[in-house]
């Protein structure tokens, strides 16, 4: 059974060049962003246009995926936005990163129970364990997503494993200016921008495990370590 694997936020960068490996590699990737998807045109691709802060789009998702499919390999948890602090902004960071993740979670779990293995892969961020004072609200539905990996990893074991990426910088921003770019590289021990590459790395290793259910998989070049008050 070719259990599809569902990528959320796979239209651009990171999600978009993860959805094309999973693909060629024969997965199905059931693709779920709020834009069409003209990069992600692949025959192993099924692109989903739903806006995951949305309770009804989320619904169609899940009822699209419970009437075409038997089961369910993976949920990739994918789709973010670095919005700047607001109220809004936080609201609409809670939908995506925290109400969305919980949502597909608890709905699809029946679908991903049917599989001999079946992966669930919260993508959050480095800060969310140490905060950031210029994207509060980020860090901290984040940090909310990360936690739920420990949960649903305990819910869900042992057929269901759930493990969390905390990656430091993948890809900047395009547009950035040079005096950002050399700052943000210098804050890792490894000073270069990875791409898309640590992480694909990482989800291949998780949806490949054997053993690792409830784990946070830190991949940010040894920032941690950068100028630390020794
Ligand atoms: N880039 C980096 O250096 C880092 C990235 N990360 C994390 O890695 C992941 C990928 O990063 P990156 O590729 O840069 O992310 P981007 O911000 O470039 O893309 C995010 C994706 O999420 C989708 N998305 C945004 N809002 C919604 C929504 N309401 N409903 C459905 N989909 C939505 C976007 O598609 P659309 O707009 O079409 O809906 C897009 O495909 C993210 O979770 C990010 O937080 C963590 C640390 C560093
Ligand atoms: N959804 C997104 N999350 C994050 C992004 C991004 O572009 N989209 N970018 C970053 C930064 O690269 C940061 O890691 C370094 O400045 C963080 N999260």
């Amino acid at each position: 059974m070719n259990s599809p694997i569902l990528v959320t936020g796979a239209s651009q960068r990171v999600g978009l060049a993860l959805a094309l490996e999973l693909a060629q590699a024969g997965h199905t990737v059931v693709s779920a962003s709020r834009s069409a998807q003209p990069g992600a045109a692949h025959p192993n691709i099924v692109q989903f246009q739903a806006d995951l802060c949305q309770a009804a789009d989320r619904q169609a998702l899940i009822d699209y995926l419970h009437s075409h499919y038997d089961g369910l390999r993976a949920i990739i948890h994918n789709a973010s936005l670095w919005l700047d602090d607001g109220l809004d902004n936080l609201e609409t960071m809670f939908r995506l990163h925290v109400e969305a993740p919980y949502h597909l979670n608890l709905a699809l779990g029946d679908l991903l129970a049917r599989e001999e293995k079946a992966d669930i892969i919260h993508i959050c961020d480095e800060t969310s364990s140490r905060g950031s004072k210029s994207h509060i609200g980020y860090a901290a539905t984040k940090a909310a997503l990360q936690n739920m990996v420990l949960s649903f990893a305990e819910k869900y074991a042992p057929k269901v494993r759930v493990n969390g990426i905390l990656p430091g910088l993948l890809i900047l921003k395009e547009g950035g200016d040079e005096t950002y770019r050399q700052q943000t590289l210098k804050k890792a021990l490894l000073e270069f921008e990875p791409g898309a590459g640590p992480l694909i790395e990482t989800v291949k290793y998780l949806l490949a495990s054997q053993y690792s259910t409830g784990s946070q998989v830190v991949i940010n070049g040894g920032r941690h370590l950068k100028n630390r008050m020794t």
